[in-house]
């Protein structure tokens, strides 16, 4: 017999790598443990809503600004172990515009991208640089623009010399700050084209922040979608969902291929609210109040059901915050680590008025979110149906009344309740009144369906 050889994939080492990044301009973190791993020769965009944090990372990337918490490492070394110098030898930045005070030429413009391998701006160039500002001027198409002004340019001109710039400093990996912000759609096209063509030809990794989805999805074969932490990394066809990007941005969208492309496209709202009038999207049956983890079975059975449910509030950073923005139909976001604000338990108040269900997952109950046990214990008064999802164990589902004969459950459950109590008997004393005013205990995710479809039957599918 003949032993067939072992076929073993080799991973190259990351070129790149965000180890549980956090960055905050405030007290607050704008971006929460942001880990990524950046293989050579990837071409990656970033996605995200403004202000989420795509110029941000990249300032963090280039080593202009440092991370509070977690590292980032440029083939195996810190950003700092390097040294901004070194760094900025195999770290390129096309800014998304850039304003030059003086009258500089294109080729003068270009010429600065050799400031970290000289000692001064102009001065010390040998021949070697001027072959390098050429060859980065020809990579870029701006040669014959060499002895204009750089501020006497197009803008889609002016960012050709920026790729140039970038080039002059050879770098193993280009970051790109919206490089087709401002352009119209040939400059656009034409400068993607280009980094394609570097990303190919050079083996130029590429990092770069995107706002046009359509031209993201036909040029990046990788999509970070950003919410201050990542929410989806993955190829276009994961990324650009119409769940996912609704949530993320806020406004309906379809994605299809259009007829005779190869790529994806997502259609812009007019044409995706007249599509969701055909087929409308049901509201909400169901309100979760979960957290640490505690929700994502039942989130999942939910989805799997196709129960349309919201969710929150949750902090941002909560393993259950990241997988309801890709499940839930509405997500009540607070920021990390924060107490729950009164914007957000108005909207909690709000949503408890129009769900039929409430299900309380056995999260752990802090100052925190107590304020939401207190809310449940109101929605119960008012009549609203709550669901008590326990921590697994030895009991069966016991509704209502039931319930109330079978003291040995309810004292099971209020044993689970103090364990995780960390409110010294708050928590555990709203429990006892929501158990009171009628909440149904069940100790599995199925029956929590079963009780979900008796709540909601037209609304639950
Ligand atoms: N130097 C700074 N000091 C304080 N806050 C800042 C600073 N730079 C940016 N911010 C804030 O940080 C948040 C994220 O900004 P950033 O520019 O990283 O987002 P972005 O995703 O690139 O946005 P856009 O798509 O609009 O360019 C914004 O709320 C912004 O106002």
């Amino acid at each position: 017999m003949v032993e067939s050889k072992k076929l073993v994939a080799v991973r190259p080492e990351p070129i790149l790598e965000m180890q549980g990044i956090s960055f905050g301009y405030k007290r607050q973190d704008l971006l929460y443990d942001v880990s990524v791993s950046v293989a050579p020769g990837e071409m990656i965009g970033l996605l995200g809503p403004n202000g989420s944090g795509k110029t941000t990372l990249l300032r963090l990337l280039s080593g202009v600004l440092q991370p509070r918490r977690g590292q980032i490492l440029l083939q195996g070394r810190t950003l700092s172990q390097w040294g901004r110098r070194q760094a900025a030898q195999r770290i390129a930045v096309v800014p998304q515009e850039l304003h030059m005070p003086f009258t500089y030429t294109v080729e003068q413009m270009v010429s600065l991208g050799r400031t970290p391998f000289t000692s001064s701006f102009f001065g010390s160039r040998k021949e070697h640089d001027s072959t390098i500002i050429q060859d980065a001027m020809q990579a870029a198409g701006v040669t014959s623009l060499s002895e204009r002004i750089f501020n006497e340019l197009s803008g889609g001109e002016r960012q050709r010399v920026t790729v140039a710039m970038a080039l002059a400093q050879q770098p193993s990996i280009l970051l790109l700050d919206e490089p087709t912000a401002h352009l119209d759609i040939k400059y656009q096209i034409e400068t993607l084209e280009l980094v394609q063509q570097l990303n190919q030809d050079r083996k130029m990794t590429i990092i770069a922040a995107m706002h046009d989805l359509n031209l993201a999805a036909r040029y990046f074969p990788r999509l970070i979608l950003f919410q201050r932490g990542i929410v989806a990394d993955a190829s276009p066809a994961e990324v650009l969902e119409p769940g996912l990007l609704s949530r993320v941005y806020g406004v309906q969208v379809q994605i299809g291929i259009l007829r005779g492309a190869e790529h994806l496209s997502v259609l812009p709202p007019a044409q995706a609210e007249e599509a969701s009038k055909q087929s409308p999207h049901p509201a909400p049956a169901v309100h979760l109040i979960a957290g640490g983890g505690s929700g994502e079975l039942m989130m999942r059975a939910l989805a799997d059901a196709h129960i349309p449910f919201s969710i929150g509030a949750l902090n941002i950073g909560d393993s259950d915050h990241t997988l309801a923005l890709r499940l839930a139909e509405d997500v009540i976001t607070e920021q990390p680590y924060a107490p729950i604000s009164e914007a957000s338990m108005l909207k909690v108040r709000q949503r408890l008025q129009q769900v039929d269900v409430l299900l309380l997952c056995p999260t752990a109950i802090g100052p925190g979110n107590l304020l939401l046990m207190q809310e449940a214990l109101r929605a119960a008064h008012n009549g609203l149906h709550i669901v008590l999802v326990t921590a697994p164990f030895n009991t069966t589902c016991v509704p209502g009344e039931e319930l109330r004969a079978a003291g040995a459950s309810i004292e099971q459950l209020l044993k689970s309740v103090a364990a995780r109590d960390y409110t010294g008997g708050q928590g555990l004393h709203c429990f006892e009144q929501i158990v009171q005013a009628g909440a149904v205990i069940v100790d599995s995710v199925g029956v929590a369906l079963e009780e979900v479809r008796k709540a909601a039957p037209s609304r639950a599918i």
